[in-house]
């Protein structure tokens, strides 16, 4: 078990900093006291590989099942909380199916199957827009390695819109599931950066899970590679450069230990080993090259 974010983005944490400010021994105790009495910890889990990651196709709101080894991946994310004895109160995952199968995968292996579950499109992946259904690589050999990153990392540029002569627009405007929102033409996405994919997911952050951990109920989240992302920015005060060299791997569990001001702790501990954590992102990365 690892800290990503301290690990490779050197990121100063709150204790030590604060602790250096600390003349006498009573304020250390009472630092700790109040400290460990008002820590939450949180587990996020990017679904397990989907048939459009095998097939590396730009996947967004498209809702593709998960593959083979995505449902290994989950139940592996499963064995490996239950390993932790992990226990959780309430789960919140997006309303697309590769998230939704995720969980109900890691809660089987945890046989907690009566967890609550809450779902909201606000967890999503990012709308990746008129790039829907087109594979990563043969869009990097035709618009170029470095304008794929700027779509797929960037912070504010967005993909194309996508227009309702997409193959997959009525399938994706019309599915049943949005039926009580989004809004076509008022907040129904046709394309997201990452910055606007954080625009409708951190009120859900801030109004409907940090409550539930107020209330010290245990939390876990299976979204996506960019909702994710964006949660970690914002956690993180990652910088909108910095932000471009994260690649979430799909299905391996990180936690978050926040403060009583749901500041972190502790960043982003990969429930996993180093070297495979790597290798899972470096190939995420890599997605988006010619090869
Ligand atoms: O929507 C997708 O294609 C993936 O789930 C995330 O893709 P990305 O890693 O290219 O952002």
């Amino acid at each position: 078990m690892f800290s990503y974010i301290t690990r490779f983005f050197f990121k100063t944490m709150e204790i030590p900093s604060k602790l250096s400010t600390i003349k006498h021994i009573s304020q250390i105790r009472h630092y700790t006291l109040t400290k460990s009495a008002t820590n939450y910890k949180i587990v996020m889990v990017r679904h397990g590989e989907s048939d459009w990651n095998r097939k590396n196709l730009f996947c967004g709101w498209f809702d593709s099942e998960l593959s083979p080894k995505g449902a290994e991946e989950a139940a592996t994310a499963g064995k490996t909380l239950k390993r932790g004895n992990y226990e959780f109160d309430v789960a919140y995952t997006s309303v697309l199916k590769r998230a939704q199968d995720t969980l109900c995968i890691i809660l089987n292996e945890l046989e907690q199957t009566d967890v609550p579950v809450h779902t909201s499109w606000r967890l999503n992946e990012r709308h990746y827009g008129s790039l829907t259904g087109l594979n990563k690589s043969e869009t990097a050999a035709k618009y170029g390695e470095e304008q794929v990153k700027v779509w797929r990392r960037s912070f504010d540029t967005p993909p194309p819109s996508m227009h309702a002569d997409h193959p997959y627009y009525d399938r994706i405007v019309n599915d049943s599931r949005y039926a009580d929102g989004p809004c076509v033409g008022r907040n129904f996405p046709m394309f997201e950066s990452l910055k606007l994919t954080i625009e409708r997911t951190l009120p859900y952050w801030d109004h409907v899970i940090v409550p539930q951990m107020r209330l010290g109920k245990r939390v876990v989240i299976v979204a996506h590679g960019n909702s994710l992302r964006g949660i970690v920015k914002y956690l993180d005060n990652i910088t909108d450069e910095t932000i471009m060299n994260l690649n979430l791997p799909t299905g391996i569990p990180f936690e978050y230990t926040l403060d009583e001001n749901f500041k972190p702790l502790v960043s982003m501990k990969f429930l996993g080993d180093e070297e495979t954590v790597k290798k899972a992102m470096d190939a995420i990365a890599a997605q988006g090259k010619t090869k």
